[in-house]
This record gives C-alpha cells, sequence and structure tokens, in this order.
C-alpha cells in the first residue's frame, strides 16, 4: 500500500503569549493549541476536519503547510518534513484559507494566475488545461478581467480555490472554505472540491463549521477540541456519539395540537408550523410518510444540527 500522504505522530504545538497582570507586570503563559496530535491520511481520501472555536484546527494546517513549526512531535506530507522544506512541499501542496485571500487586490484575476504560474514555474500547456478546468468548472469566465477587490466573497472564494489549483497539488487544505456564502455558491464550491477529489485523486483536509459541507463532500471526519483529536471516524458514528438530532419543520394546513408519529417528537409548535426532532442517524423518509398520511401537510423542510450543537452533545455523552 502507498505510504499515507498526511502523516502526524504526536505533534504538539506550544505559544508562548504574555498576559497583562495588573497594570504593569506581564506574566508568561504557556497556550497548548496542539497537544499530541496522531493521524494518518490515504492518498485521494477528503477528510473533515472540525472543532469548536480555538481547537487548534488552524494551528495544524498552519504546520501542515510549514507556516509553523511542531514544538514537538513527526509530520510528513508527501514524505516531507515541512519544517526543514517548506519550499519543496509548496510545489506539492494548496491552500485556501476562507478568511483572507491569496489573491493580488489589485490586480484581476487573470493576472494573479499568471504570477501563480511564474511562481510555481507551471509549463504553459499544464497552465493552459489547469486554468480552462477551472474557469469552466467554477464558472470564472466572466470574472477573469475584474480586479480582486471588485469580486463578492463567493467569486473571491471560487478565484482562490482555482488559484491553489493551478499547479496540480497533491494535497488541498481548504481552511472554511464556504465561510460566509449564499448557499448557490456554497454548492458550485462544493460540486467543485467534490469533482477535483475524484478526477485528480487530490487528497482533501477540510475545516470548516458547516455540517452541509461535511456531509456532501466527507466520508471520514476528525474532531479536535482543546488540541486534541476526540473523534475520528464516519459521520453517522459522529452523530451516533453525539445523539445528535434533525428537525422536520412542517406546515399543516390549519393549526393542531402537536403531532404524534413514531420516531420524532414535537419539540415546537407556532400557528400551523411544527418542528419535529428525530435521530440524526435516522432516515427521514417513513416520518414523512406517516405525516403525509395522517395530517393535512402543506410543506416541510429539514434542518440539519450545526456542528457546535453535534460536539457539544458528543462532549455531553462523554462526560455522562
Ligand atoms: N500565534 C499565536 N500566538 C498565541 N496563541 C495562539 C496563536 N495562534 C493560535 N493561538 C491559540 O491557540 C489556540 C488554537 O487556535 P486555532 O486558531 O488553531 O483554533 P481554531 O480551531 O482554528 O479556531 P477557529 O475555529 O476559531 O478558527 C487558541 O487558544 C488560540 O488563541
Amino acid at each position: 500500500m502507498d505510504d499515507p500522504v498526511i502523516a502526524l505522530d504526536g505533534v504538539e504545538k506550544v505559544f508562548d503569549v504574555r498576559r497583562k497582570v495588573g497594570r504593569m507586570r506581564r506574566e508568561r503563559q504557556e497556550v497548548r493549541a496542539v497537544d499530541g496530535l496522531t493521524f494518518t491520511v490515504p492518498r485521494g481520501e477528503m477528510v473533515g476536519y472540525i472543532g469548536p472555536n480555538g481547537a487548534g484546527k488552524s494551528t495544524t494546517i498552519k504546520m501542515l503547510t510549514g507556516i509553523l513549526n511542531p514544538s514537538a512531535g513527526r509530520i510528513r506530507i508527501c514524505g516531507i518534513d515541512p519544517t526543514r522544506e517548506r519550499t519543496r512541499l509548496a510545489r506539492r501542496i494548496g491552500v485556501v484559507f476562507g478568511q483572507r485571500t491569496t489573491l493580488w487586490w489589485d490586480l484581476p484575476l487573470r493576472d494573479s494566475y499568471q504570477l501563480v504560474r511564474r511562481m510555481y514555474r507551471i509549463a504553459d500547456a499544464r497552465y493552459a488545461a489547469n486554468l480552462d478546468a477551472c474557469v469552466e468548472l467554477l464558472e470564472l469566465g466572466p470574472l477573469l478581467d475584474v480586479p480582486v477587490r471588485q469580486l463578492s466573497l463567493g467569486q473571491r472564494m471560487r478565484g482562490d480555490i482555482a488559484a491553489a489549483l493551478l499547479h496540480d497539488p497533491e494535497v488541498l487544505y481548504l481552511d472554511e472554505p464556504t465561510i460566509g456564502l449564499d448557499v448557490i455558491s456554497k454548492a458550485r464550491v462544493r460540486d467543485f472540491l467534490r469533482t477535483v477529489n475524484s478526477e485528480r485523486g487530490t487528497t482533501v483536509l477540510l475545516t470548516t463549521h458547516d455540517l452541509t459541507d461535511i456531509e456532501t463532500l466527507c466520508r471520514r471526519v476528525m474532531v479536535i477540541d482543546q488540541g486534541r483529536l476526540m473523534y475520528d471516524g464516519g459521520l453517522a458514528g459522529l452523530h451516533a456519539v453525539g445523539e445528535s438530532e434533525r428537525t422536520l419543520v412542517v406546515d399543516f394546513a390549519q393549526e393542531l395540537p402537536p403531532a404524534e408519529v413514531d420516531g420524532a417528537r414535537c419539540v415546537r409548535v407556532e400557528g400551523p408550523r411544527q418542528w419535529l426532532a428525530f435521530p440524526a442517524a435516522a432516515s427521514a423518509a417513513p416520518l414523512v410518510s406517516a405525516l403525509a398520511a395522517g395530517y393535512p401537510l402543506v410543506d416541510l423542510s429539514i434542518r440539519e444540527p450545526a456542528i457546535e450543537d453535534v460536539i457539544a452533545r458528543m462532549y455531553g455523552a462523554d462526560r455522562a
């Protein structure tokens, strides 16, 4: 079998911070952002990397790119030590930070891409083919001559993702790639990532607060909290551990007493609208059939639990 593309063994990152104590005094304090992380990711896998705010996700990604050095432990990306060979590694990886752009603010996308081409010394034919594919799949054609500063957040994000892929990286790190995007832009970005992963076999590590990103893209999810790996497995398992629930929001033709159906419980009633909670790992289909058969159903939608809720419940379950 191939060696894993991403391999961490006992990785730690401790920041030294100075905190103000009283009016004059400053005290040194250690912040253990990453605390003994060990995991591997095989080639071609797309993994969700989630956790609450301040859990250590961005710090991990920065270490995997070589921007930050680990305080302890061993990291290998495509067999390369990011700390020692950051430049060699840069040719093999692509990075997208949702909160920041790597594009040149005053330049049109087309010129930014030319700079990327020169930086990575991408061969002409390969550059043209990759740019064409990105332009088509991310619908960038009409945007190529627009300065980055004039792009909407969703357009800029698509531009950033294309920039990260022009040099054919084997590994792609995505830090909140759908943050702040509208529903259509999110769907477009997800479709694109799925295509890149399946057609190019790119290994992807994805951090997000959006559970739908994980559900549509990742079969494996890792949860970290306080720098430690708390869960590594399928999304269904995460729901089971967290005992999380989805909510069916139903509109009836008139106001009714709380609906009674097997496998769900009514948690809220507002006029003709009711909220029915059911286990996230269960199928909604039998529930919908039972409601349609027994009630004057007008409309319905399903709400997914937020990752924070799933994780909060998971820790709750852990402590119980
Ligand atoms: N350069 C730094 N100096 C000192 N402390 C830092 C530094 N970078 C991160 N930290 C601390 O390390 C911890 C982990 O931060 P990190 O940004 O990795 O979390 P995160 O999981 O990415 O959070 P978020 O979801 O909010 O982006 C936090 O306590 C943070 O305050």
